[in-house]
């Protein structure tokens, strides 16, 4: 569609969209609301949320982060706009943007639609998770191991699970970190999509650091920093084998994988299952940062808001 007006406008669609001149400062920004940091920066602004899926921490990060920073927020459920009766997303977020000032959308469907929304050209939006990527969890992720680490180079991170919108806009995103490595065990099937593999090793190649993905647990190397994993029925998704359970379960993580790795902080974007993708003493356990990682989303809205709208 054509866009209806030229603008400088950020969306936050993909974790990509943030420029590597921008990056960093808005994990910055994060770690400084981390701390408590509260400013007025929203004054005035209109945020308005879409969320046609469940949502527990991304929707309540960006409306308590929204207040906190003094914006305004208007929120839609999944049948609460004329897009449920036929509308277009295309007109439906060009007369949105002329009267709230940034949108945050969680459709859960194709990235798409976002592209669609964002059309207008004067409405900045804000990926809140599709099928493909979950941008702002990764910038989550980002300033949480800062926050714990004190820095994200170099850190040696374990994912296992199914390579789903959280794993691509992980991979995405530690890729830029010189010295990352990265590296992703995801059930046979499961795994990342091509073109996100392909696009993560290509920033990696530039940055210096180091992604590899492989579909089995076998030959894991010692002395990962982070272990991080992710429930096993990914939102509006459904698995085409019958079997599957059987195929994710040596995927679970459990204290074995301390053995190696005896040091690693373990981390989760939530919801959690205990007993499937991870066993209760590690979630629960000392080793969990999960739920500071799911403070931190509120912190990362606040600084995705923020840049959006700056
Ligand atoms: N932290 C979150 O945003 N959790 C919501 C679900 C994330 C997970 N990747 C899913 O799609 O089920």
């Amino acid at each position: 569609m054509r866009r209806r007006y030229e603008s400088t406008m950020k969306n936050l669609l993909s974790v990509s969209d943030l420029p590597d001149s921008d990056l960093p400062g808005v994990v910055a920004r994060a770690l400084e609301f981390a701390t408590g940091k509260r400013e007025p920066s929203l004054d005035g602004r209109i945020v308005g949320t879409y969320f046609r899926k469940t949502s527990t921490r991304t929707r309540t990060a960006f409306t308590a982060g929204a207040l906190r920073l003094s914006a305004q927020v208007i929120a839609y459920g999944p049948e609460d706009l004329q897009l449920a009766t036929g509308e277009t997303a295309e007109d439906t977020a060009l007369v949105l943007s002329g009267m709230v000032d940034v949108l945050v959308a969680r459709t859960a469907g194709s990235t798409e639609e976002l592209h669609a929304f964002a059309a207008q050209g004067r409405m900045p939006v804000i990926n809140a998770m599709s099928a493909a990527e979950h941008p702002t969890q990764a910038l989550t992720d980002l300033s949480t191991m800062h926050e714990h680490f004190g820095r994200i180079e170099d850190l040696r991170v374990l994912y296992v699970g199914e390579g789903n919108n959280t794993a691509t806009a992980l991979a995405l995103a530690l890729s830029r970190y010189p010295g990352v490595r990265l590296e992703l065990r995801t059930p046979p099937g499961y795994g990342l999509p091509a073109d996100y593999l392909a696009r993560a090793s290509a920033n990696a190649r530039r940055s210096g650091a180091e992604v590899s993905e492989r579909h089995d647990m076998d030959d894991l190397p010692p002395g990962f920093d982070v272990v991080y994993t992710t429930r096993w029925q990914t939102t509006g998704t459904s698995k085409p084998d019958p079997d599957w359970r059987t195929v994710f379960a040596p995927f679970q993580v459990s204290a074995k994988l301390w053995e190696t790795s005896p040091a690693a902080t373990f981390m989760h974007d939530l919801p959690a299952h205990r007993g499937e993708e991870v066993t209760a003493d590690v979630l629960d356990g000392p080793v969990s940062i999960a739920f500071r990682q799911a403070e931190h989303k509120m912190f990362s809205a606040m600084a995705a808001l923020e840049w959006c709208l700056a």
